[in-house]
């Protein structure tokens, strides 16, 4: 019964939720909306400006912005962040290399006023690869510390695999506002 009231309220509901996705390129950012969306990681090629894609999830219909990650792309993050109910950020946690970098556009992004209050879900992808960096090394590499403008909180994914997806779900339902 409860569930059928679970269904009922789902179908009948308008939550909507508006979501950025960045991170560098490579790190999985496509690859997880191919899961979000469909479910499946699909083979992706790097992303040229970005993709954007609508997805119903537990009631929620959230609309995707994946913005590609190369250095050209980069200047662009804070725009489409502008006014998204959430924000996402991808590390490939089997890539120690490139930590520093994520952490530096991390907060680059986060010194924008305008992103100021924007919930942000930290994902640590590619941990089916061994040897990947653990939540604790994430925290501590990104100074996810440091960040008192928004709330954060971290999900350790595959997107390949589809491992731990449902937590970033699950964060994403969280975040949707009655429209
Ligand atoms: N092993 C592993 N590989 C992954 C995972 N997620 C993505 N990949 C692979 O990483 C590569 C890059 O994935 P994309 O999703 O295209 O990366 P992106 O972040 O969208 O890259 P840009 O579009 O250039 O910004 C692809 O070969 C994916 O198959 C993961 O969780 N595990
Ligand atoms: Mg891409």
């Amino acid at each position: 019964m409860g569930n059928l009231f679970e269904k009922l309220k789902n179908f009948f509901s308008t939550q909507k939720l508006e979501v950025c996705m960045v991170g560098l390129e490579n790190v999985g950012k496509t690859t997880m909306l191919n899961q979000l969306s469909m479910g499946d990681p699909s083979f992706t090629v790097p992303t040229v400006g970005l993709n954007v894609r609508t997805v119903k999830k537990g009631g929620v219909t959230m609309k995707i912005w994946d913005i590609g990650g190369q250095v050209q792309y980069r200047p662009e993050w804070g725009n489409y962040a502008q006014g998204c109910d959430a924000l996402i950020f991808l590390v490939d946690t089997s890539n120690q290399a490139t930590l520093g970098t994520s952490k530096k556009e991390l907060h680059n992004l986060l010194d924008n006023k305008s992103l100021r209050n924007i919930p942000i879900l930290i994902i640590g992808n590619k941990i089916d690869v061994n040897p990947h960096l653990n939540e604790k090394q994430l925290i501590e590499g990104l100074n996810l510390d440091y960040i008192t403008s928004n709330g954060w909180a971290v999900a350790m994914c595959s997107a390949l695999t589809g491992n731990n997806i449902t937590q970033v779900v699950d964060w994403l339902i969280t975040k949707s506002k009655k429209q």
